[in-house]
């Protein structure tokens, strides 16, 4: 019997047993005539903490149909140095039992692959699945890691044509890294404490809606904390410097503090290290006040493209456009956005105190208020341009992010978003 917030089933002894519906993976049916309940058990309210795992026998209702894996590859990827590094544990602990619960047979075919590099994903997207999917052969991604994984995936896949055969491979993700936007998005309007666990049984899927970020010619990706940069791929068309993303494309003070917490020593606090970054730019050590971010913003709306306000009051703090509604679990920067609904909406302020951009920033972990404050401005738009124009002579104050990854633009640098339609993954959801 389920009611809306508990399950409830019988144990081996026929003892009744109650759980939260909340923490339940899967009740499925057995090879011995009864059900096997697959649920989390949570220590305290720490949600980042690893879940114990509990595979029960008994009597329950079942939730779940395992679909037969045979005419599919199945590639499991465990990002090893995603979040704090906790993904080859998850995987050894959690997710491998379940999979071998779920698929008593078929997960003995499921291909396991541990990250090495920055590269490997990327690698086995153009080695492996894309070839495959091209075969006509239907792939399936169990992906344990942050955004960064289905980043990886998305541009590798883009990177080459697909055939008249194609099929569009699948992914589940397993939210393994810092912020897991993407994942908390698609999960922000349920009530699933599973990690992601309970898609590992499900046949639905949405296609994963994303944007293209075309940059101006000298445009160069920062890698290895800055240390050194790399020339971002080209697109086969226009051959600008080009990247594709399904979360967020910023400039401003949000760029900056991904930028400046992506090093070794910041990552050992977790999703924290956002907020110790934001802290330091907008509290300069030397007592002055927060950078005044210089560049023409222009928004793309009913395809006709407008400067944001007039060129001599092109000033700003923060300017972001997003295709989800939560940067982090708590952080909902879009409130008006639904998951995978297709949607880019703009987030901009203007230059203004720490203490101000603290009080704005803290009304989006409110649930997106900060939407309705008037120093806000929130609109639904197709494209966002950025035009340097010379205006920011520091290439510090010209770093871009898409989805996690930061670009430097030249002087005269610019980058514009645009909505694309194109099927490239389709999400597993619930
Ligand atoms: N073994 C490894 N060595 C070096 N880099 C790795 C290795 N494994 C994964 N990576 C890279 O580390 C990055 C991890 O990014 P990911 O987004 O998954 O985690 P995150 O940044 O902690 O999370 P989020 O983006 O959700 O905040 C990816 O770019 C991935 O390619």
């Amino acid at each position: 019997m389920a009611d809306s917030e508990n399950f409830h089933f019988k144990n081996e002894a026929g003892e009744p047993q109650t759980i939260k519906s909340k923490d339940l993976v899967a009740s499925i049916a057995n090879q011995h005539g009864s059900s096997t309940i697959i649920y989390l058990e949570h220590e305290g309210d720490d949600t980042s903490a690893t879940p114990k795992l509990t595979i029960a026998q008994g009597d329950a209702p079942h939730t779940a149909q395992p679909p037969d894996t045979s005419d599919t590859e199945t590639h499991i990827i465990v990002s090893t140095a995603s979040g704090t590094n906790k993904a080859t544990s998850f995987y050894a602990q959690v997710v491998q039992p379940v999979l071998e619960t779920l698929y008593p047979k078929g997960h003995l075919n499921f291909i396991l692959h541990h990250t090495k590099s920055p590269e490997t994903i990327k690698e086995l997207a153009s080695d492996v699945f894309l070839p495959t999917a091209n075969a006509g052969t239907s792939v399936r991604i169990i992906l344990l890691s942050g955004d960064g994984g289905i980043i990886d995936l998305l541009n590798s896949l883009l990177s080459s044509p697909t055939s008249k055969t194609h099929k569009t491979p699948q992914v589940v993700l397993i939210p393994l890294g810092t912020a897991n936007a993407l994942y908390h998005s698609i999960n922000a309007t349920t009530t699933d404490s599973t990690w992601g666990l309970r898609n590992l049984a499900s046949t639905h899927t949405k296609p994963l809606p994303i944007f293209t970020a075309s940059f101006s010619s000298g445009a160069r990706i920062l890698v290895d904390e800055a240390r050194s940069e790399q020339a971002l791929p080209k697109h086969p068309i226009t051959h600008l410097p080009t990247l594709h993303g399904a979360v967020v494309c910023s400039w401003g003070m949000h760029a900056s503090l991904v930028a400046d917490s992506d090093t070794a020593e910041y990552r050992k606090f977790g999703v924290q290290r956002f907020q110790m970054a934001a802290k330091e730019a907008l509290y300069p050590s030397d007592g002055s006040a927060p950078h005044t971010y210089r560049a023409t913003v222009s928004i793309l709306q009913n395809s006709e493209w407008t400067p944001l306000m007039d060129d001599a009051a092109q000033e700003h703090m923060y300017v972001l456009a997003t295709m989800v509604s939560n940067l982090e679990k708590p952080l909902c920067i879009s409130p008006a956005s639904k998951p995978l609904d297709g949607s880019l909406h703009l987030v901009q302020f203007g230059p203004t105190t720490g203490d101000e951009a603290m009080r704005i920033m803290g009304l989006a972990y409110q649930g997106g208020k900060h939407v309705d404050d008037p120093l806000v401005r929130y609109e639904s738009l197709e494209g966002l341009r950025i035009a340097f124009e010379g205006k920011e002579g520091e290439g510090r104050w010209r770093r871009i992010c898409v989805d996690g990854t930061i670009v430097r633009l030249e002087e005269d640098g610019w980058v514009e978003v645009r909505k694309v339609e194109r099927r490239v993954l389709d999400v597993v959801v619930g």
